[in-house]
């Protein structure tokens, strides 16, 4: 099916806004920065990247007659806390693996920001000592069968959303809204700068403008920033998920290698640990356009971004469109870094 015959289930107060960001890019000298904010961009919990996604399983959902999301992540997931939303806004129950995939020893990491937000909407969502991987993972295919076992109708969505058949959509959509906004704006985005960890975000813009360029003869560069420090699993999760949802909108032809861009320098050697250009992308984006990104995901992205175009490697005549996913609830769980 084209993209635009998948059922989708709104789930944000419409296209997320699109803004320059002059005086990074003063600050910066080289090309104009632009960011797509989708941390901004639905009324469901602080929103974030996974909304979009979810708007279109969220049919699959409703017609399954499932009665439980049942999802994971590590105790700050930004995603189990989406998950958490949408379950609520739908009516239906959420169970979360929160699995410890940040070693950081504080004793407000599992109390605080999504964890804390996931509780307050419902959510039964209970701790698991398992370390980090994008995988799909034992813990979360226990939970799917603890709900059915308790007499439950649970729903599958794996770590993201990422692994889910429909999980590329919601950025293969991203792609169309940039085109429409940029007519809007009279501007045109030659790069993209996503954050990836497990991939559909990143995937999903992919086919999506890949999907574009067979429409209109234009190619973009789509530059992920690697914030799982796994690289090598998530490059290949970008790829295979890239290509499944090239094909499931009928894109026509294979994706180039190039076209599947997975850039590492900004993770550190932890998933969900700053390092020193995470704490230095979050001060000018918070000092210079009061714009938050979080120590684990939008920090390293933002990071990647400012050393791209400081180096010239994203030419200053571009014009750049930094995807923001949202983020910032985990940042009270790292109150340390400020203290
Ligand atoms: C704010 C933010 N920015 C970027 C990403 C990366 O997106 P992908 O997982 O689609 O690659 C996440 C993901 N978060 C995960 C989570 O459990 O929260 C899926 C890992 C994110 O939350």
């Amino acid at each position: 099916m084209k993209l635009h015959d998948f059922p989708r289930h709104p789930l944000t107060f419409g296209p997320s806004p699109v803004h320059h960001l002059a005086r990074l890019s003063m600050h910066l000298g080289g090309a104009q920065v632009w960011a797509k904010r989708e941390d901004v961009s639905s009324g469901l919990a602080y929103g974030g990247n996974k909304v979009r996604k979810l708007e279109y399983i969220v049919p699959d959902v409703l017609a399954s007659g499932a009665d439980t999301l049942v999802s994971i992540g590590g105790y700050q997931s930004n995603h189990t806390r989406q998950v958490a939303a949408v379950a609520a806004h739908l009516g239906l129950k959420a169970r979360l693996v929160q699995e410890k995939w940040v070693p950081w020893e504080d004793p407000t990491n599992d109390k605080v920001g999504n964890i804390l937000l996931s509780r307050m909407m419902g959510a039964d969502s209970r701790l698991d000592d398992a370390g980090f991987d994008i995988g799909i993972r034992d813990s979360w295919k226990t939970a799917l069968q603890e709900v059915e076992d308790a007499g439950g109708v649970p729903y599958p969505i794996p770590a993201g959303a990422s692994e889910h058949p429909l999980g590329g959509l919601g950025f293969a959509n991203w792609a169309f809204e940039v085109a429409e906004q940029e007519k809007q704006l009279g501007v045109f985005f030659d790069t993209i700068i996503v954050c990836t960890v497990t991939g559909s975000t990143h995937a999903g813009m992919i086919a999506g403008f890949a999907a574009l360029e067979y429409l209109t003869g234009v190619r973009r560069r789509v530059i992920g920033i690697d914030a799982s420090a796994t690289l090598e699993k998530t490059r290949d999760q970008v790829a295979r998920i890239a290509r499944s949802t090239a094909s499931l909108i009928e894109l026509g032809r294979d994706l180039r290698d190039d076209e599947i861009e997975v850039l590492e320098g900004w993770a550190g050697d932890l998933y969900g640990i700053p390092v020193e250009s995470t704490m230095a992308a979050m001060a000018l984006g918070a000092q210079l356009e009061a714009m938050i990104t979080d120590p684990v995901y939008e920090g390293k992205s933002l990071a990647g971004l400012v050393d791209l175009v400081r180096s010239r490697d994203i030419p200053q005549d571009s014009t750049v469109l930094y995807a923001h996913l949202g983020g910032q609830p985990a940042i009270n769980a790292y109150w340390r870094l400020w203290n």
